[in-house]
């Protein structure tokens, strides 16, 4: 069964990891998709390319989610290309690992404004595209289970995670009468791009696995379901909710 058929979906940040991951299993669920990036073309072209040989139409915009306009513009073009938006994923985010004491004023400010405000941002321009089409719509916040928990290296992230959980809990109030859902799925550690470095540490890289009732980090396709399912019909009545997808980490206190 087809989750997503005939539903225009905008990913940001979907030229690697989870948010190339949804899309693609977006794409694979009926859906013309739309992906934001940052610098990777080759990669971004190439995320095009599979949801194409998937059947379905795909269009990538190059834009800094930071920036509010990166917003519009990406929610304009795709609507230019496909007519509507039904489905924003947004994903966009960046964790440069350093330590709290002597943390550089950059890399904080950067932090918040690629993986807060820039999602306010796209949450805020993809809203304001489903009020005007006047049929409701689904948001997916990638926050992470680093929302709820904390990291040493990680004291400007892991608050940018805690306010998309808590952007989508007030977006689902404000936007509910619009019958635009707001939710979020909170990965644990899930192999990617962003924490290639981080993991090269096998010491650190065991302690991680070592705490997963399932005994596996993530791949960034077990984010797929979960993202595609609460933009889906299925989830008609799923909004501010919070989706651990972590192999049980969480909850594994001993
Ligand atoms: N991996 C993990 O363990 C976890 C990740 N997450 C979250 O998942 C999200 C995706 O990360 P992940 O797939 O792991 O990492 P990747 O590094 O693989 O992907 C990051 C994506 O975000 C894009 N991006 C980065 N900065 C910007 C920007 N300023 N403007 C637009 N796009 C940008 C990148 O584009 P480009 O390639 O062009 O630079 C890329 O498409 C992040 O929000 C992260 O915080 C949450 C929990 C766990
Ligand atoms: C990038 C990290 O490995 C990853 O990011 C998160 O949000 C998770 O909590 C992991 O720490």
């Amino acid at each position: 069964m087809k989750l997503l058929e005939g539903k225009t979906v905008l990913v940001t940040g979907g030229s690697t990891g989870i948010g190339r991951a949804a899309a693609i299993g977006a794409a694979r669920h009926g859906a013309n998709v739309a992906i934001n990036y940052a610098s990777s073309d080759d990669k971004a072209a190439s995320c095009v390319a599979e949801i194409e040989a998937l059947g379905q139409r795909g269009l990538a915009v190059k834009g800094d989610v930071a920036l509010p306009e990166t917003a519009t513009d990406f929610v304009s073009k795709a609507v230019a290309a496909f007519g509507r938006v039904d489905v924003m994923v947004s994903n966009a985010g960046i964790c440069p690992f350093h330590a709290f004491l002597d943390m550089p004023v950059e890399t904080v400010d950067r932090t918040f404004r690629v993986n807060l405000h820039g999602a306010y941002y796209m949450v805020q321009a993809a809203a304001n595209q489903m009020v005007k089409q006047g049929e409701g719509g689904a948001i997916v916040a990638v926050s992470s289970i680093s929302a709820l928990v904390g990291g040493e290296y990680q004291t400007h992230y892991t608050p940018t995670k805690a306010g998309l959980h808590s952007l989508m809990q007030s977006a689902a109030i404000a936007l509910g009468k619009h019958g635009i859902r707001c939710n979020s799925v909170l990965p644990g550690t899930i192999l990617t791009e962003i924490n290639k470095d981080d993991l090269a540490d096998q010491d650190k890289r065991d302690r991680m696995t070592a705490r997963i009732p399932l005994g596996r980090l993530g791949e960034s396709e077990d984010l797929a379901g979960p993202i595609v399912f609460l933009a889906s019909d299925m989830a008609a009545y799923v909004t501010g909710a919070a989706l651990l997808v972590d192999g049980g980490a969480f909850v594994n206190l001993q």
